[in-house]
């Protein structure tokens, strides 16, 4: 299997280390614009190998396509990070240039490839890839919903003192302020949550996570990579071994929750096909307001993208 990486920042560095250092993919190719730093970061990666044993190659280019030819799974990490002060949204300017230009040198070089959006604004960059790729939606998807949960899980593990392993979840929506964690689907162990933590400190631990990036960027002046770079790479796994894994991944909706044509975080099962199955949860009347809250806000930005793809 070969997987490449667009970006050889912080998160595609480091979703390169995940893929090597776990055998997912026995080739990965990280690309960059930058001259050297995807071929320094490939290598550093490769001479690990001898010290904690695995034989994944890592290669760098740097802008060089032709060596991404033919990969099976192709991350797109480029792109601006946020720094303190800044949302999300305000990346959208820039980064949708970067993300439409490197979709269409991927789908030239691998017009096969399952294509994963990591860079921000997520939502409407994974929109923006879309309609670049001319891909069904099942092959152009975005990571943020294992992020937003890892998040979650974590801020949980640590208040009821258990393993993270042991907390199933899911949330929904766009990967903002506006996500939509989902309580009534959290369980610890198989016990629901809510029968282990009280209602104001769960609510604390959901503020938390819709804040959980941006809690890092306060903390770093940048933002953060070894749990996205991780998340990204666990969704490549779930593909190339064809788990069929469950993760909330952010794609087109065509009808599910009553919504069409917004790009919002979903649960679905990730196979070798990539998306095999969205899965429509039965949402309540609280969680379906906070959906439409969600879709209002990534709609207006997608529109934002629209009106600055006109004006170009
Ligand atoms: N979806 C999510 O949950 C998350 C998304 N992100 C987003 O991921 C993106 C990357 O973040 P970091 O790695 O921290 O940033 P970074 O600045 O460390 O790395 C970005 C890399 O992209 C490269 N780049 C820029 N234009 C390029 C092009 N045209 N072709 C190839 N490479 C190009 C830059 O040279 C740089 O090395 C940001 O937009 C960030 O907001 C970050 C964390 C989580
Ligand atoms: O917060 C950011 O800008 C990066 C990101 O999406 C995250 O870490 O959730």
């Amino acid at each position: 299997m070969k997987v490449t990486v667009v970006g050889a920042g912080n998160v595609g560095a480091t979703c390169a280390d995940v893929l090597a250092t776990r055998e997912i993919a026995n080739e990965i190719v990280l690309v960059d614009i930058k001259e050297g730093v995807a071929q320094g970061k490939a290598l550093d990666i490769w001479q690990k190998a001898p010290i904690l044993g695995y034989d994944s190659r890592t290669v760098g280019v740097t802008s060089d396509y032709a060596r991404t030819a033919g990969s099976d799974v192709v991350v797109i990490t480029s792109g601006l990070p946020r720094k303190p002060g800044m949302t999300r949204d305000d990346l959208i300017s820039v980064n949708a240039g970067i993300v439409k230009s490197v979709t269409e040198q991927v789908v030239a070089h691998s017009p096969n490839a399952i294509i994963i959006i990591v860079s921000n604004p997520l939502d409407v960059m994974t929109y923006q890839a879309h309609l670049t790729a001319k891909l069904p939606r099942e092959k152009v998807f975005g990571m943020a919903g294992i992020l937003d949960t890892a998040r979650y899980r974590a801020f949980l593990a640590e208040a009821l003192n258990v393993s993270p392993k042991d907390i199933q979840a899911v949330l929904m929506g766009g990967h903002g302020d506006t996500m939509v964690p989902l309580p009534r689907y959290t369980t610890v162990g198989g016990i629901p949550v809510t029968e282990l933590i009280g209602k104001a400190e769960l609510d604390a631990i959901v503020e938390r996570t819709k804040n959980g990036g941006g809690e890092l960027v306060k903390l770093m002046g940048t933002s953060a990579w070894y749990a996205p770079g991780a998340a990204a790479a666990q969704m490549v796994e779930a593909i190339v071994r064809d788990q069929r894994r469950v993760f909330p991944v952010c794609l087109e909706l065509q009808g599910e929750y009553g919504i069409n044509g917004v790009y919002l975080g979903t649960p679905v099962i990730l196979g070798k096909n990539g998306v095999e199955r969205v899965i429509e949860l039965q949402l309540n009347d609280d969680e379906k307001a906070l959906l439409e809250t969600s879709r209002g806000h990534v709609k207006e930005v997608m529109e934002a993208l629209d009106k600055m793809t006109a004006v170009a």
